[in-house]
């Protein structure tokens, strides 16, 4: 089995920071797997997922991603990977469909049209699709500054999703989604794993999200306090539901 991710000795000092915010870890994710990286507040999942998607540098280690070693091929990973933020990253000047054309030709996927109806006929159905599945379809040519926060992160998904990814890393996708859309998303998510074998790198505070994945990792201060199958963790807890087997671990377990 190919690996999707593959994180050595990772460690991350940020300057002037008493202690490393990621300290030594190291894990896999196959291809195709439905993968959870879970902590509490402050543990260094951001950091984490932020290293693996290019935009910060660690401070040791190796990681690479879709088979690409970062230090040597940031830019050939890039093209291989989606990323919904957790903190969405828009142009509030734009509209949200100029949101997503930039996004999609930054990625190299199409040239740079001006206008919508220039666009090739592929982007056009895949912008109208994903927006319809996240019911954001009669929005696309408003500008973005008019959009709710939840609507603003669905622009944030849609341009995730743009390019058919081989990993999708997720961070918090759930924050600020209303329950409709927090369905449809995961449907989709589902479904896109089921067709296309996406990697899923999944960050989330809803544990009940996690309970579906194939495996997943637990980070506190730093360091990697669990890794294994859900059904594990409860074992391991004695716990019937995984989020109480998540905060039996950080509260009674050592691991606080
Ligand atoms: N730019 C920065 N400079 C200094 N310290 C930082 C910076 N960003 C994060 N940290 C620190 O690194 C640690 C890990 O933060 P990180 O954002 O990775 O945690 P997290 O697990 O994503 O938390 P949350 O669930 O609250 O989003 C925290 O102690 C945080 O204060």
């Amino acid at each position: 089995m190919k690996l999707a991710i593959d994180v050595q000795n990772l460690t991350k000092q940020y300057k002037g920071a008493g202690k490393p915010a990621v300290d030594n870890i190291s894990f896999s994710v196959e291809e195709g797997e439905f993968f959870a990286f879970l902590g509490p507040n402050g543990a260094g999942k951001t950091t984490t997922i932020s290293i693996l998607t290019t935009t910060l540098g660690k401070s040791s280690g190796e990681v690479s991603v879709a088979g690409f070693d970062l230090e040597k091929d940031a830019r050939a990973a890039r093209a291989h990977i989606g990323i919904i933020f957790q903190k969405p990253s828009l142009d509030l000047d734009l509209s949200a469909e100029e949101n997503i054309r930039l996004h999609a030709c930054l990625y190299g996927m199409y040239g740079y049209r001006p206008f919508f109806s220039w666009m090739p006929k592929g982007y056009r159905e895949r912008v109208i699709k994903l927006a319809e599945i996240m019911g954001i379809a009669d929005k696309l040519w408003k500008p973005l500054k008019t959009f709710s926060g939840g609507m603003q992160r669905k622009i944030e998904i849609v341009r995730s999703l743009i390019h058919q990814p081989d990993v999708l890393f997720l961070d918090e996708p759930s924050q600020g989604l209303d329950p409709v859309s927090r369905r449809s998303l995961w449907d989709y998510i589902n479904q896109t794993r089921r067709e296309y074998g996406t990697t899923v790198f999944l960050t989330t505070h809803y544990i009940d999200e996690a309970e579906q994945v194939d495996r997943l990792c637990l980070i506190n201060k730093g360091c990697i306090v669990f890794e294994g199958a859900p059904e594990e963790l409860k074992e391991l807890r004695h716990q019937g539901s995984l989020e109480d087997a998540y905060i039996n671990l950080l509260t009674e377990g050592g691991a606080a």
